[in-house]
């Protein structure tokens, strides 16, 4: 499903991927964990078709990782902490809206919140969210989209432990559901507990 071919990505001063090759089954899960600045998320970015490789390539399902292209953005559900949110919309409206864009079930947002722990501020407005119980919404509308493959940086970011382990057990669900996951971490525990490979950046 995920391949990745000699992949090296470069900043202005520094290689952060150099030669990276694996291969992502469907149903599996990849942590990329690494120090700060290591290139976690410049990975993250590339593999969501963000960002060009310097050379090699990646593909998802056989598609070039390219965030212009519709099929591949069709295969790919991305949550990098960048997203953003309408004024004038609630949280389960926006969850809602996904839902509508992608053709599946409105039903499933409801349930989708329930399932994070925040079905209780269905009717709140994102902006008024603390940061944990925001990133529980940003979790949901990442996985609630129909996509082969789901990108997610550091999905632990905020939660207390009730919210990590949550979030352990909805990876391990998508990928039972044959979605594959990747996601960036500073956390061993989400790998032992969510990752069937691990790749290490920054060394
Ligand atoms: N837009 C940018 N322009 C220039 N350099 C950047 C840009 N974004 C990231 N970098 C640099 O690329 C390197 C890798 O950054 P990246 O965000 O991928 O690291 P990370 O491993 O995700 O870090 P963290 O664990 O702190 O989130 C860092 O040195 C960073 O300063």
């Amino acid at each position: 499903m995920l391949s990745i071919d000699h992949l090296c990505l470069s900043t202005d001063d520094s290689d952060l991927i150099t030669d990276l090759t694996l291969q992502l089954p469907p149903g599996e899960c990849l942590a990329v964990v690494g120090p700060n600045g290591s290139g976690k998320s410049t990975l993250l970015r590339a593999i969501a078709g963000l960002r060009r490789p310097d050379s090699g390539e990646i593909r998802v399902g056989g598609i070039i990782a390219d965030d212009s292209d519709p099929a591949f953005r069709a295969a790919v559900s991305v949550e990098l902490g960048d997203d953003a949110t309408f004024a004038e919309l609630t949280v389960l409206e926006h969850l809602r809206l996904i839902t509508a864009a992608h053709d599946v079930d409105t039903e499933i947002a409801a349930v989708a919140l329930d399932g994070s722990g925040i079905g209780d501020l269905a009717d709140r407005f994102p902006h008024t969210l603390s940061t944990g119980q925001r990133q529980r919404f940003s979790m949901c509308a990442a996985w609630i989209r129909p996509a082969d493959l789901v990108v997610i940086d550091e999905p632990e970011a905020g939660l207390d432990v009730a919210g990590r382990d949550w979030v352990a057990q909805r990876i391990r669900r998508s990928t039972a559901d044959a979605r594959s996951v990747v996601f960036a971490t500073h956390s061993p525990e989400l790998v032992s507990r969510g990752a069937d490979q691990t790749v290490t950046v920054g060394r």
